[in-house]
């Protein structure tokens, strides 16, 4: 019978790379099958959507030998939203799809409503695209990928920049869709709860780019327990009912450990951090963009060596505000001080040597040829000694699995890749702040445990960490300080566990506590091992 979708002894190396990306894969997708692709970062998962969407070698170029069997109709949500786009506002970009349904124009406006309604995606339709934030950017890809209807949907990491509540809706709608069609849907995801149990397989692949198994999900968690965690692949926290006796037959801890979760922040520690000195406080600030304010009234007090997570919806002001904290974007009104002076009064000079900044997307940093280059950079622009320079840089290429990219161009890496790289860049020299907008997403476990360690090895040395997060249980782990921001407010402020047991507000500004605190209301219908 013919191959509906996939491929036969499949290698693919990429021009400037000695290594392939993809090693003798032969896989066969049927018609209408649900398939999550698993792997650490770097193992080709995208490299392997690419291929089976017809991008490769079309558009991106490489070497591949073997066959590949791709479809027509095919529709693709990539990793990174921002390389989809190619008009200026939102409702041109769903239109673009529909016209290529030939769908007529009276009835495009009710449908682009109807998708953005679908997705959440909850701003005005004129809205330009370059102004959203990274979670709506996201949602409008959802949007753009589902007006398409292709025969097969391919998703690469859709939920990645989603706000907790928001992730379990999509993955719902997707659920939903997955049950009312034929479509055939690929999908590549980190984390797992909410998706993988409704996958008809799993394929998972090994650092080096080769399958190491393919069969049901819960085959796969049963009998590939050990080569999960050695690759350092997540694994679901949450385990639906249908489940729970191959779970509790396992001799493998399923879950993360939970003794890791359970040991919550107490008050004690932010009273100690109290007496610091202060890095950053405000006095009634107003963050926006031109005549809009995105959050008003802004009074907080970041102290030394503190851990800060910012936390909130899509949209609800969290980039804006970390830009702001440091003057890449322009406050509206008040006072903002840094080490108790106004911030204007800082030079930019003064300012990039005391705090470093990883952005949502990070390309945006990148401004060398290689990935080595991009790490000793900041040590000779310092005039750091040769030797100082190389010591340092190898070993933040070690602990951040990137010594085999040394020579790689930035651009070239994956995006988990290219996250720990931007990070890594921001740890070579003694910044009294760092400021890091979603570092851990995309990352696997093993990668983004280590990029956990390396900041909380900072932060005791007297760093202050502020970091924007949609991981809950990081939240609720690491944080001496959680500042929630809600409709344009300030909601919260203060520590993790005030926050998580006031039930109300967590319901209210939509968050979905960490698993910890979910334990001790222990929902129906799900199992916590
Ligand atoms: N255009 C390119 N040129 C050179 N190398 C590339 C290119 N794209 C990807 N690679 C390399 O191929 C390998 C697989 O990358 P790919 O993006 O498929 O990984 P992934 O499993 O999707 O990773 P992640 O989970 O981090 O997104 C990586 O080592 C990456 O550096
Ligand atoms: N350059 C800009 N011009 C105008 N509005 C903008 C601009 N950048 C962001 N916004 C708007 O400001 C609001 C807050 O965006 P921001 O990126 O700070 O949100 P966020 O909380 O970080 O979201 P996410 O979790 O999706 O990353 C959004 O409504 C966004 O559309």
């Amino acid at each position: 019978m013919e191959t509906f979708l996939g491929c036969k002894k499949l290698f693919i190396r990429f021009y400037n790379r000695s290594e392939q990306s993809l090693q003798n894969m032969t896989l066969s997708i049927n018609k209408g099958e649900k398939v999550l692709i698993l792997g650490p970062s770097g193992s080709g998962k995208s490299t392997l959507i690419s291929a089976l969407a017809g991008i490769i070698p079309e558009h991106i170029e490489a070497e591949v030998s073997g066959e590949v069997f791709s479809r027509k109709n095919v529709g693709v949500m990539f990793q990174d939203p921002d390389s989809q786009f190619c008009m200026l506002h939102v409702d041109e970009e769903i239109a673009f799809s529909l016209e290529n349904r030939s769908i007529p124009r009276n009835e495009m406006d009710k449908m682009i409503a109807d998708l953005m309604v679908h997705v959440g995606l909850n701003v005005d339709k004129r809205t330009p695209i370059e102004t959203l934030s990274g979670g709506m950017k996201q949602r409008l890809a959802l949007a753009c990928l589902l007006a398409l209807e292709p025969e097969v949907l391919f998703f690469d990491e859709p939920t990645a920049q989603l706000d907790p509540k928001g992730r379990q809706e999509i993955f719902d709608l997707l659920h939903q869709l997955s049950k009312k069609t034929n479509q055939t849907m690929v999908f590549v995801e980190h984390v797992l709860d909410g998706c993988i149990e409704w996958m008809d397989r799993v394929i998972l692949l090994n650092d080096r780019g080769a399958v190491i198994a393919d069969g049901k999900p819960i085959e796969i968690l049963q009998n590939f327990q050990k080569e999960m965690e050695e690759a350092g692949i997540w694994r679901p926290r949450v385990f639906p009912e249908k489940w729970v006796e191959v779970v509790e037959n396992t001799s493998h801890p399923l879950s993360i450990k939970l003794s890791n979760i359970l040991e919550s922040k107490s008050l004690e520690k932010l009273k100690e951090v109290d007496k610091q000195e202060l890095v950053i406080h405000t006095e009634k600030v107003d963050i926006g963009y031109g005549k809009k304010t995105i959050v008003s009234d802004i009074n907080v007090k970041i102290r030394k060596g503190e851990w800060v997570s910012i936390i909130g919806q899509n949209g609800s002001g969290k980039s804006t505000f970390l830009k702001s904290m440091i003057g890449l974007e322009p406050i509206k009104k008040g006072q903002l001080y840094f080490q108790n002076k106004e911030l204007n009064k800082w030079s930019d000079r003064e300012l990039y040597e005391k705090a470093g900044f990883v952005f949502q997307n990070p390309e945006l940093q990148f401004i060398t040829d290689t990935v080595y280059d991009e790490i000793a950079f900041g040590g000779r622009q310092r005039n750091w000694p040769k030797d100082l320079i190389e010591t340092k840089t190898l070993q933040l290429l070690k602990e951040f699995g990137l010594e085999r990219y040394r020579d790689a161009h930035p651009f070239t890496l994956s995006l988990g890749q290219k996250r720990r790289l931007s990070v890594a860049t921001m740890l070579l020299f003694d910044q009294i702040l760092l400021l890091l907008d979603e570092p851990t997403f995309g990352q696997d476990e093993k990668t983004a445990n280590e990029l956990i360690r390396c900041l909380k090895e900072r932060q005791e040395l007297g760093t202050t960490i502020m970091m924007v997060t949609h991981d809950m249980d990081l939240v609720d782990h690491y944080s001496d300080q959680v500042i929630l921001f809600n409709e344009g407010k300030v909601m919260y402020q203060g520590p993790p566990n005030g926050l998580f047991s006031n039930e109300k507000m967590v319901q209210e500004c939509r968050l979905i506590p960490p698993l910890h605190y979910q334990l001790m209301h222990e929902r129906r219908g799900l199992v916590f091992v």
